[in-house]
């Protein structure tokens, strides 16, 4: 693929002349091979995946029934050529299913296993669609193809660039956190094929002049069950929302979405949905060895290590839960040695370092520690032997995506899943998608202990500390976000002892979990948190607070203040002044007690029994009685009328304040200015003594001073028009003058 030269349209007719009767060859296929349309009104069944290849269900494609290589297809001598180039001769399952639906312009769902060529499945309708189109480069943006991270979109680029080497198409790759957005800005319009992050499409959408997808041929959704997932709802609907509606929709995944809900925001027009491994026996590729084992969250990190010292001449790929984990397992495994190159890889890191660490990967054998960033599409050079998933995935799709990463087309792979006591259910949600595991057990004669090395390290590296506790913290966050309770719980966690195991002296304080610690469930507690509680505010280090002479339970007591509020409720027994009341009272009551959110320096207001009241509580007309919410007016009215006079009397003050200041300033660099003339003035007086030119030369130079006369006393005067020598005036009489400067100045 060529990057964008302009050409003349004679030119590119002429080029296109000798390749008329290929393309018309292509024609005559895909409408020979056209199946009625409306024979699969959003149909979700999948075609039988053992029909003979490029056949329909219909009996049409006949002719390709059987063919199994690139070069039987009815595509262009540039895109065959593109392929012979790669070395890619035999196609894939999902490439044989998908293409001759695709080739003909149809919407496409397509579902196979992780590492079976859904790429090439798209990238070769993408190019002859265009081909055939005749597109060229004053047609502007002809496809999109979307991914949903930036190292995917950028592998996606690389193979376009290589099938497509010997097409005209331009093509651009735009991905967040590149500093060249002017420069892409410049070029996207121009560009006829866009590789892209949902972000950065958006980015251009809303700040490149005259962007124009009015064109779109083909819109590729990679990953597309991720893409259309909620996180990335907001871009994606208003993507769609700039894209004309009569285009070509390929949407492929590992774990295909099928809701009609999320198909509907793409305006598909019967889909075909190809899900070619679906009768398959397991839902992972067949030559992947997936094994799991138990390990308690305290033991992680020292199977963790164990694992990596049993296996230093492999290619390893660790999934962990967080950036933070990620960052303090990296920098604390690297400190001890492993004897093997250690990286890490998160969303938190400069897209430049993200890259080169994703191809250094890819090239030498080491261990990379990864958030959920590497989990999906990425190829690796097809060349990791180990996917270990230290913290548990979220759902089954994505424990399938990121085995994915390893065992890729006709390689091998292994797999290992650390599953704590408390997740065990994950095992069976697993063996209910088909994905086959076998539980092992770990040689505890071959597991070293790495807690005690961590605590001295800690000791050691303050940083690293830091680094521990926020691990310890976000871990923790993020079991707690998880979505699955059945598998998910936070309270079943031996949160000491993971301390612990992290190398921190002490088990950092964290609210909710404090619930626990006095005998309440965390789930009733959080039960009763307001909805619009954000995380941060559930889970957070202790504060150091100044020594307040108080004692420790003192203290604790008042650090815990929603801590022990929210553990009463959870007690639903007895309200403060010990009466019995209904439980949804007191909760009530409690509830709104906890919802107390203000901005720094609001004011808050108690009533007699301590409980917040409103901030215009004061002004609430009590005449109707306690339980009356209305505002009095004419209270308000006073209330901003003083508000108001107080404003305009401070503001007077700042003004007069303001105003001495400035004059100060200006008393004070004038005296600096004289002074410094003087000590100039004697300089050259003894100068003068000894050397009669430079007296001759400070009588010309011109010098400024004020005159006293002059009210502003800004303006100089030049000595020498004025006639009068600078020596002239004495000392005694500068002074003076200054004196009388100053006095003239002040009044
Ligand atoms: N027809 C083919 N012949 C040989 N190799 C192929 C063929 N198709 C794809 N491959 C190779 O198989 C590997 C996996 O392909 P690809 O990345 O497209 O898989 P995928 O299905 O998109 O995987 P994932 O679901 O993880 O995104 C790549 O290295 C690719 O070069």
């Amino acid at each position: 693929m060529r990057k964008h030269t302009p050409k003349s349209r004679k030119a590119k007719i002429q080029s296109r002349l000798s390749e008329v009767h290929e393309i018309e060859l292509l024609e005559a296929w895909i409408e020979s091979g056209k199946p009625e349309s409306g024979s699969n009104p959003l149909s979700l069944e999948p075609l039988p995946h053992k029909a003979p290849v490029g056949c329909l269900p219909d009996g049409s494609f006949s002719r390709y029934a059987g063919c199994d290589r690139f070069s039987q297809l009815p595509v262009s001598k540039k895109t065959k050529d593109g392929l012979i180039d790669c070395k890619f001769k035999t196609m894939t399952d999902i490439q044989r299913a998908s293409l001759p639906h695709s080739l003909c312009g149809r919407d496409i769902l397509g579902a196979a296993k992780t590492g079976s060529g859904k790429t090439l499945a798209f990238v070769i309708p993408v190019l002859e669609k265009l081909y055939k189109a005749r597109w060229g480069d004053e047609d502007g943006v002809g496809c999109i193809i979307m991914s949903p991270t930036r190292e995917l979109a950028g592998q996606l680029f690389d193979v376009l660039k290589s099938v497509g080497k010997h097409h005209g198409f331009s093509a651009g790759l735009l991905i967040g956190g590149r500093k060249d957005v002017d420069t892409e800005k410049e070029h996207v319009n121009s560009l006829n094929i866009l590789v892209c992050t949902p972000g950065r499409l958006l980015q251009h959408m809303d700040e490149t002049p005259n962007f124009d997808c009015s064109q779109l041929q083909v819109l590729v959704l990679d990953e597309a069950d991720r893409i259309l997932d909620v996180g990335f709802k907001r871009e994606l609907n208003a993507i769609i929302s700039q894209l004309p509606k009569h285009r070509q929709t390929l949407l492929f995944s590992a774990t295909q979405t099928k809701s009609v809900q999320d198909l509907a925001r793409l305006s598909l027009k019967d889909p075909e949905y190809l899900g070619v491994h679906e009768e398959s026996d397991t839902a992972t590729p067949n030559r992947l060895q997936q094994t799991a084992m138990l390990v308690p969250l305290d033991k992680k990190l020292d199977m963790l290590w164990s694992f990596i010292k049993a296996h230093l001449n492999s290619r390893i790929l660790v999934f962990l839960s967080s950036c933070k984990q990620v960052k303090f397992v990296f920098e604390a495994f690297k400190k001890l040695r492993p004897g093997i190159p250690l990286k890490c890889l998160h969303g938190r890191m400069k897209q430049d370092r993200r890259m080169g660490i994703y191809s250094q990967f890819c090239e030498q054998r080491s261990v990379l520690f990864s958030t959920d960033v590497a989990s999906r599409g990425l190829d690796f050079n097809k060349a990791v032997d180990w996917v270990v998933q230290v913290d548990c995935p979220e759902d089954c799709a994505a424990y399938i995506h990121r085995v994915g990463r390893t065992a890729r087309y006709l390689s091998g792979g292994r797999s290992l899943l650390f599953v704590m006591p408390s997740e065990m259910k994950m095992l069976e949600k697993l063996e209910e998608k088909k994905i086959p595991l076998r539980v092992i057990k770990a040689n505890e004669k071959r597991i070293q202990s790495v807690s005690d090395l961590l605590a001295s390290l800690l000791v050691k590296y303050p940083d690293l500390q830091h680094l521990s506790q926020r691990a310890f913290v976000t871990y923790l966050k993020s079991i707690h976000k998880q979505r699955d309770k059945e598998i998910f719980d936070v309270t079943k966690l031996p949160i000491d002892e993971f301390s612990a195991s992290l190398g921190l002296p002490m088990t950092p304080k964290i609210r909710f979990l404090k619930q626990k610690l006095k005998g309440k469930t965390v789930s009733e507690a959080l039960s009763l948190l307001p909805d619009d509680t954000s995380n941060d505010n559930l889970l957070e280090l202790p504060i150091k607070k100044p020594d307040t002479g108080k004692s420790e339970g003192e203290e604790v007591e008042e650090d815990l203040l929603l801590a022990k509020e929210t553990q009463e409720v959870g007690e639903l027994k007895i309200n403060s002044k010990g009466d019995d009341m209904p439980a949804t009272r007191v909760l009530k009551k409690k509830k709104l007690k906890i919802n107390v959110h203000r901005p720094v320096g609001t004011r808050v207001v108690f009533d007699e029994e301590g409980n917040t009241l409103p901030p215009l509580a004061r002004l609430a007309d009590t005449s109707g009685g306690a339980d009356s919410v209305q505002l009095n007016k004419e209270k308000v009215n006073h209330r901003y009328a003083e508000l108001r006079k107080n404003l305009k009397l401070v503001d007077k003050e700042d003004k007069d304040l303001d105003r001495k200041r400035l004059k100060e300033k200006r008393i004070k660099e004038k005296m600096k200015y004289k002074r410094g003339r003087e000590e100039e003035e004697e300089e050259d007086e003894e100068l003068s003594g000894s050397d009669g030119e430079l007296s001759g030369g400070r009588v010309n130079k011109k010098t400024k001073i004020f005159d006293s006369d002059d009210d502003d006393g800004e303006k100089p005067k030049d000595m020498a028009k004025e006639g009068i020598a600078a020596d002239a005036i004495s000392v005694a009489e500068q002074e003076e003058l200054a004196l009388k400067l100053l006095s003239s100045m002040n009044s």
